[in-house]
């Protein structure tokens, strides 16, 4: 298990000040954060640009320092065993960094073991297995300037597996991805975790990707850690209200009358829009009204299209949490 206790990091950077002069300018990046990351799970953290979250995964990969508090790592601790820490951990980022492209898939992934001193068996065994594993094995001889975009990002989750780490923290790793790609990715992640008992933390701008994979949640705003559960345990902190969408063949005044009624009662809000073959009623109330209201189309031999209830979406409750922080 990865612990963090009040992981803090500020950023000190000097600005310039007319000709001579320079200012120092602290930016709190990530401020007394404390998350936790299981084994075998998907942790996600989340927050709008700039919240913190590539600090907090730089300061657990050992790349830079936390400037207070610390994390424990099974039992090492990231400030005093980070040689230790190192073989336990990888990280692996989106985009195409930390590629040699003049290399082939193999070649990389033998340069990047070697960095780990992994015995010389042990790592042909495991560069054959990664990348029969990321789809690699028949192209492991290419040089990787001719791998396509897909192929790099697969090898990427390669590389950083090389050195069999227990934690794997993903920033974006999905990041310019085509959709059936990214599909391929997310399913290699969930395996990670279900099959190999890895412990992933994952950042991503991909609300659905988050919800799909995350079995806890991280929320940062500004370096701070503003909520944190399930994915259906923060909707349910800012969504009071439910969405019921509906379509029917025709539209009565008396229907739309006694619709209202049921409004009105649960202090909710009614839409109604008139088309040529139908009507489409969009309904937000405090609660749960969509037995009610189907009663109610029954009883009225409404011919109904469509009748969705809506959940919340993550994305917007990251906003919502955000904007509830700064009380706008
Ligand atoms: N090396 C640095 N020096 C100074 N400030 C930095 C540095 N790196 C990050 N910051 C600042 O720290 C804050 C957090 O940045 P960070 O990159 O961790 O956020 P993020 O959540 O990963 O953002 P994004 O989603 O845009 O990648 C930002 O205000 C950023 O400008």
């Amino acid at each position: 298990m990865i612990k963090t206790e009040g992981l803090s990091k500020t950023y000190v950077t000097k600005i310039k000040k007319g000709l001579f002069h320079k200012e120092k300018k602290k930016v709190e990046a990530v401020q007394n954060l404390n998350m936790v990351i299981n084994k075998g799970k998907i942790t996600g953290l989340l927050g709008i640009n700039g919240a913190g979250k590539t600090t907090t995964i730089k300061m657990l990969s050992t790349l830079i320092e936390p400037t207070k508090g610390t994390a424990i790592i099974d039992d090492l601790d990231l400030k005093k065993d980070a040689n230790e820490i190192k073989k336990k951990i990888n990280m692996i980022a989106g985009g195409e960094r930390m590629l040699y492209w003049r290399l082939t898939g193999k070649e990389n992934l033998w340069y990047y073991g070697q960095i780990y001193n992994i015995p010389k068996d042990i790592l042909i065994k495991r560069i054959n297995k990664l990348l029969k594993l990321v789809g690699l094995f028949d192209d492991k001889d290419t040089p990787v300037e001719r791998y396509s975009k897909g192929m790099k990002q697969r090898l990427q989750i390669a590389r950083g597996l090389i050195n069999d780490p227990t934690y794997i923290f993903m920033d974006e790793p999905t990041l310019g991805l085509d959709a059936p790609i990214a599909r391929d990715l997310r399913e290699y992640v969930k395996k990670l975790a279900d099959e190999e008992e890895k412990g992933i933390l994952l950042t991503s701008h991909y609300m659905n990707e988050v919800e799909e994979l995350c079995d806890y949640i991280y929320v940062l705003d500004n370096g701070i850690l503003i909520a944190e559960g399930s994915a259906k345990e923060l909707a349910l902190l800012v969504n009071d209200h439910k969405i019921l969408r509906i379509e029917i063949d025709e539209l009565s005044f008396e229907l739309e009358k006694a619709i209202n009624n049921i409004c009105t009662q649960f202090s909710g809000e009614v839409k109604y829009t008139r088309r040529e073959q139908h009507a489409e009623i969009y309904l937000t109330t405090k609660e749960d009204v969509s037995t009610s209201i189907a009663t109610l189309l029954t009883q009225y031999n409404a011919s109904i299209k469509k009748f969705l209830s809506e959940e919340p979406k993550l994305e917007d409750t990251i906003i919502s949490l955000a904007r509830r922080e700064k009380n706008v």
